[in-house]
C-alpha cells in the first residue's frame, strides 16, 4: 500500500481532519493537485489532494523587514540562507481509504507523521466504479490511472458538459458516446444544433452506429399553438391566433392522410377561400360539426397576415417540412444524430420540444405496460408493449438523449415546451429509463432547474465568474476549491464530480480523435475553420481586392 521510498513529507502544524500542512522533503517534487496519504491519529489512512504550496524561509519571515533590512541579511547568511528554506504543503483531505471505498474522515491526522504520494494502485481501487462503466480519460497528474464513469449514475441521474467554447465539449461528448455505444451497446441520440457530429466515426465501428437523422418538422402532429410558434405568429396576436386553430383544426379533420408541406398548401387555400367568400366555415372538434360565420372585413389583413407567414414559412422552410416521423428513425444501439443545423432556433425548439414529449410519452407507456405484464401477465400490457416496440424499436430499451448548445432550448428564465419536457425528464427520467445529457458554453444562461438536476457534471474551463458562480451553486459535490481550478483547465482538462465518479477528480479527457480502434480514429465535427488558411486559399486564387468607391 505505501513503500517506505514514496515519502515526501512530514505533518507539521495545525492539523484537523479536513486539512493538514506537511514539511515537504526537498529532494521530493510535488505539484499542485497530487494525491498523498497518510495516517489520522487512529492509525487509519487519509487520502488527500495538495491544494497549495508554499515557499518559506524562517530566516526572512519576519513581519517586520523590508528591502533593504532584508539584503542585509542576505547579503549576512550567504549560502546558509537555503538550508532554513522549506517548502511547506496543504492538503485537503478527501477522506480514509478502506479497500476500494472512501469514508469520511472525521479524526485528525497527526503530527509528525509520515506523508507519502498515494500509490497509483490505491487510485485505481478508489477510481474503480462498482457497475459497468465507460472510460473517459486518466487522471491529469497521473496519466496511468484511468477515469472511469458509471453507466447506470451517469445515464440514469443524468449529467452536464459545460465549458467555454473551444475547451473540449464535443470531444468530451464523442469519448462518452463510443463509450456508451461501442463498449456499452447502448441507444443514444444527439440533438445537434451546430452539426459538429454529423462526420461523427467511431473508432472501432466507424460510422456504422452512426445513424445521421435529418431534422425535419412533422407538421401534422403540431397543434395550432406549435403550429403558430413554427410560423411566427407573435404569442400576443390572440385573434390571428384563433382564426389559425379553427383553419387548422378544419385541415386535419378533412385531410387525415395528408402529411408535410401539402397540408400547409391546403391551410393556405382554405384561408385564401375564407377571404373571397367573406364566409369562415370551419371544423369544430367539440361540436363535432361544421360552423359558419360570416368574415368581417376588418378582419381580413388577420387572416392575409397568417397567410403570409404560412408562405414565409414554406419559402424558408419547405424542405425541412415532412411526413416522416423523427422518433421512428431512431435506432436501437447506435448513436442518433438528429442534425438541426439548417434550422433556426425557433424552428429548432418546436421540433426538440415534440421530439422530447414523444420519446418521453412512448418510455413511459413501454415501462408501465412492462411493470404490469410483469405483475399480471395479462396479454393486454404485452400489446402495449409490442405496438411500442413495433412503431418505436429503440424506445423498448432505455434511451439517452444528449441536448448540445442546451441553453437554446432551455435557456434560464424562458417557459417553452422544450424547457418544459426537458424539465419532467430531468425530474422524472430515472424511472422510465430516459437520461438526459446537457452541453452548454453559457451554464448560467441554462435553466437553473435542470442544471441542478444534471447530477454528474463534467467541467473543462469556464472563465465567467457569473457562469462559475451558476454552476457552483447548481453542484452540491462541487467544492469552492475545485471550483477555482477550473479557469485554470487546459484544453481536453476537466473536474468531474456527480454520482458517476466516485470521488471528484481533475482529468485529462481522452483526445478522441487519436482514439484508434479496428476502424481507424475517431472523428467528428467542431473543427475550428482555419481561418488563416482559408484567407491565404483567397489570396492565392487573387481574389480581386481593389473596390471602386
Ligand atoms: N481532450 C482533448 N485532447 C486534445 N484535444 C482536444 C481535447 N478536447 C478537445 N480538443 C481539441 O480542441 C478543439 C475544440 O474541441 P471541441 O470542438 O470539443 O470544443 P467545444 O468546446 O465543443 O467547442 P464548441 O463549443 O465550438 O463546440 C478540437 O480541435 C479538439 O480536437
Amino acid at each position: 500500500m505505501i513503500s517506505e521510498g514514496d515519502r515526501i513529507g512530514i505533518v507539521k502544524g495545525e492539523a484537523s481532519f479536513t486539512t493538514y500542512e506537511f514539511s515537504v522533503d526537498p529532494k521530493a517534487d510535488i505539484s499542485f493537485g497530487e494525491f498523498v496519504v497518510t495516517k489520522n491519529r487512529a492509525g487509519e489512512l487519509v487520502l488527500g489532494t495538495v491544494r497549495n504550496i508554499k515557499n518559506v524561509n524562517w530566516l526572512l519571515s519576519s513581519a517586520k523587514s523590508n528591502f533593504n533590512s532584508l539584503l542585509l541579511d542576505v547579503e549576512d547568511y550567504g549560502e546558509s540562507i537555503h538550508e532554513n528554506e522549506e517548502v511547506v504543503a496543504t492538503v485537503r483531505i478527501l477522506g480514509k481509504v478502506n479497500g476500494g471505498e472512501l469514508a469520511p474522515n472525521r479524526v485528525p491526522v497527526k503530527n509528525g507523521e509520515s506523508v507519502y504520494k498515494a500509490s497509483d494502485d490505491i487510485l485505481k481501487q478508489l477510481y474503480e466504479p462498482n457497475g459497468a462503466s465507460i472510460e473517459v480519460g486518466t487522471l491529469l497528474l497521473r496519466e496511468n490511472v484511468p477515469i472511469k464513469l458509471d453507466v447506470n449514475e451517469l445515464v440514469s441521474r443524468h449529467f452536464a458538459v459545460l465549458a467555454v467554447t473551444g475547451a473540449g465539449k464535443s470531444n468530451a461528448v464523442a469519448v462518452m458516446v463510443k463509450g456508451l455505444v461501442e463498449d456499452i451497446g447502448g441507444t443514444v441520440v444527439v440533438l445537434d444544433p451546430h452539426g459538429d457530429y454529423v462526420n461523427l466515426k467511431l473508432p472501432e465501428t466507424g460510422s456504422s452506429l452512426v445513424n445521421i437523422i435529418e431534422g425535419k418538422i412533422k407538421v401534422d402532429e403540431l397543434d395550432s399553438e406549435e403550429l403558430a410558434d413554427l410560423l411566427e405568429v407573435r404569442s400576443t396576436a390572440s385573434i390571428q391566433r384563433e382564426f389559425l386553430a379553427r383553419a387548422w383544426e378544419t385541415i386535419q379533420h378533412e385531410n387525415k392522410e395528408l402529411g408535410g408541406a401539402v397540408l400547409l398548401e391546403e391551410l393556405e387555400k382554405t384561408l385564401r377561400e375564407w377571404i373571397t367568400k367573406r364566409m369562415i366555415k370551419y371544423w369544430d372538434e367539440k361540436k363535432q360539426r361544421y360552423v359558419t360565420e360570416e368574415l368581417k372585413s376588418d378582419r381580413i389583413e388577420t387572416i392575409r397576415g397568417i397567410i403570409f407567414r404560412i408562405r414565409r414559412f414554406l419559402r424558408n422552410y419547405g424542405a425541412f417540412v415532412t411526413s416522416e416521423n423523427l422518433v421512428a428513425a431512431i435506432r436501437p444501439g447506435m448513436v442518433n444524430v438528429i442534425d438541426l443545423g439548417p434550422l433556426d432556433e425557433l424552428q429548432m425548439k418546436v421540433i426538440v420540444g415534440k421530439f422530447l414529449q414523444e420519446v418521453f410519452e412512448a418510455r413511459v407507456e413501454y415501462e408501465k405496460a412492462r411493470k404490469n405484464y410483469m405483475r399480471t401477465g395479462e396479454r393486454e400490457y404485452e400489446k402495449i408493449m409490442d405496438e411500442i416496440r413495433q412503431k418505436y424499436p429503440a424506445l423498448a430499451y432505455p434511451i439517452l438523449i444528449i441536448v448540445e448548445e442546451a441553453h437554446i432550448f432551455a435557456p434560464q428564465g424562458e417557459e417553452n415546451d422544450a424547457a418544459r419536457i426537458m424539465g419532467r425528464i430531468a425530474r422524472e427520467g430515472r424511472k422510465f429509463g430516459v437520461g438526459l445529457g446537457v452541453v452548454s458554453q453559457r451554464p448560467s444562461k441554462l435553466n437553473e432547474d435542470i442544471l441542478s438536476q444534471m447530477n454528474t457534471k463534467i467541467i473543462l474551463r469556464i472563465v465567467n465568474p457569473r457562469d462559475q458562480e451558476y454552476v457552483l451553486r447548481a453542484s452540491e459535490q462541487l467544492s469552492k476549491d475545485l471550483m477555482d481550478d477550473i479557469a485554470g483547465l487546459g484544453k481536453g482538462e476537466a473536474v468531474i464530480v456527480g454520482q458517476a465518479i466516485k470521488v471528484p477528480a481533475l482529468v485529462r479527457i481522452y483526445n478522441f480523435k487519436e482514439l484508434k480502434g479496428k476502424a481507424g480514429r475517431g472523428e467528428y465535427g467542431g473543427e475550428d475553420i482555419g481561418v488563416v488558411d482559408r484567407w491565404a486559399e483567397m489570396k492565392s486564387e487573387g481574389i480581386d481586392y481593389t473596390v471602386d468607391f
